[in-house]
């Protein structure tokens, strides 16, 4: 039998920080062109997309015989009957319909499970130097490049969240990966991931994520990044309340690939992540097959260089809440499963005000990473590649050099952050780290001696 082709490219320059995001551009029909891949823009839409003319019916889903002799799959992200404004499907039109495989079998693939359930919870404020990248002559593909870090929760119960990281150096060739657990937000830090799914192709490089939902096979290329899966759920635009109809994320940013199928047989493996646990499957043909799709259950990604940002220009270190680019909903309103927020570069304005992050102490947990540059609140320790965390109601802030410098800096209008891209992962949950991320040799274990020396200032007024 042929061998299907290998679908990703290799990234030319793999580890460079200073990688650009290519150029977006108008492609006519509405959509548009970024790196010789067209996609859709819109957050949200109901997208339709043929690779072949014809291939997608209309004006019914299931017709007795499709065209080209195409199978009719739906892939639905919520229940049938969830509220028009909350239901997500996709409708595929596929050579051959994703029950043909062998059985799933159990894999042991390193270090992506579920064992924060297995540790007792730690208060301690946590910091990590970049995580471990393979080894010297390893070959380690995207599925066994996978670790998780932390995590709360269980997808059993559809509710709680995971945060990951991925270091790989070879692609996935003739295989694939999807998560039956929870949508997943990739937010790669070196290297562009040249992503394949059922539904198109997208390359997501620095400074750009993407969201995979439950389901959707991936085939990735070398790189190394964060996720942040979510049980459950799924990430929509925050709120603006009074900012008004626009800013921060706008939806016409977002964008999502056009159909594009391989028709091929040979060998290949699709990965599922079930329950926490990984699964394998042979199949004799490519997944990577469907022709025409159409609905709003679909992977997309998005420029984090395009972030409307809105803050005080007059006083005070507002709430980082104003950073948030997506938001995946707990059934509380306001409180969220998981906020992803960043910290861009913008013009920093505040009179009379401590600019940098203020010390506090927070009901939620925050996972931070750092894309680029460096984080406003620490002088140094915190590098690309890194972690912090800083569970529920453990304080932090400003690590002591950073206090003195901004307590008495001279308060003119500047660019904060130029060339840095920080994030956090803010969740209601209280996470619990899993062994690998005490075992895998990044744990900074003296980070707390970064707020030692915050001395006593206090000076009352003598009697
Ligand atoms: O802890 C952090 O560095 C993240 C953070 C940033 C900020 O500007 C305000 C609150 C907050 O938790
Ligand atoms: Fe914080």
């Amino acid at each position: 039998m042929a061998q299907p082709t290998k679908k990703a490219k290799v990234a030319g320059n793999v580890f460079n920080h200073d990688e650009k995001t290519p150029a977006v551009k108008q492609a006519g029909n509405g959509l548009v062109e970024q790196d010789g891949l067209k996609y859709f823009t819109g957050f949200g839409n109901e997208f339709s997309s043929e690779a072949i003319e014809g291939a997608l019916p209309i004006g019914q889903n299931t017709p007795q015989q499709c065209a080209y002799g195409l199978y009719a799959e739906q892939l639905s992200g919520t229940a049938f009957t969830r509220p028009r404004s909350h239901n997500q499907r996709s409708w595929l039109y596929r050579i051959r319909p994703a029950v043909v495989h062998d059985a799933f079998k159990k894999v042991d693939v390193n270090n992506i499970n579920q064992k924060w359930g297995e540790c007792e919870g730690d208060p301690n404020q946590m910091r990590w130097s970049p995580f471990p990248l393979p080894k010297d002559g390893e070959r380690v593909n995207f599925v066994q490049g996978l670790a998780t870090v932390a995590g709360a929760g269980d997808p059993c119960m559809r509710s709680g969240m995971a945060i990951h990281v991925y270091a790989c150096n070879a692609n996935m060739d003739n295989c694939c990966f999807y998560s039956s657990d929870g949508d997943m937000l990739i937010v790669p830090q070196l290297g562009t991931l040249h992503i394949t799914t059922e539904f198109g192709e997208m390359n997501v490089c620095n400074n750009e994520i993407c969201v995979i939902q439950v389901c959707v096979c991936v085939c990735v290329c070398v790189c190394v990044g964060y996720i942040s899966e979510i049980f459950g759920s799924h990430f929509q635009l925050p709120d603006l309340g009074p900012i008004g109809a626009n800013g921060l994320a706008n939806p016409r940013d977002f964008l999502t690939p056009i159909a594009k199928y391989e028709d091929v047989d040979g060998d290949f493996t699709v990965y599922n992540k079930y329950q926490g646990q990984m699964f394998s499957a042979k199949q004799d043909h490519s997944p990577f097959d469907v022709v025409a799709w159409h609905g709003n259950y679909a992977p997309y990604k998005y420029d984090l260089a395009k972030f409307a940002v809105v803050n005080s220009v007059s006083f005070d270190h507002m709430d980082p809440s104003i950073f948030t680019v997506l938001t995946a909903p707990t059934p509380t309103p306001g409180l969220a499963l998981i906020d992803f927020v960043i910290f861009p570069p913008r013009w920093s304005v505040h009179e009379h005000t401590f600019r940098p992050p203020y010390y506090h102490r927070n009901c939620m947990a925050e996972f931070m990473g750092l894309i680029r540059g460096h984080y406003e609140a620490k002088a140094e320790g915190f590098a690309p590649g890194g972690a912090t965390l800083h569970s529920m109601m453990t304080p932090h802030g400003p690590d002591r050099q950073c206090f003195e410098s901004a307590s008495s800096a001279e308060l003119k209008p500047e660019v904060i952050a130029k060339g840095t891209q920080a994030f956090m992962f803010e969740t209601s949950l209280g996470l619990k780290t899993t062994p690998w991320a005490a075992t895998c040799g990044a744990r900074q274990e003296d980070y707390h001696a970064v707020w030692r020396g915050l001395d006593k200032h206090f000076k009352p007024p003598s009697k």
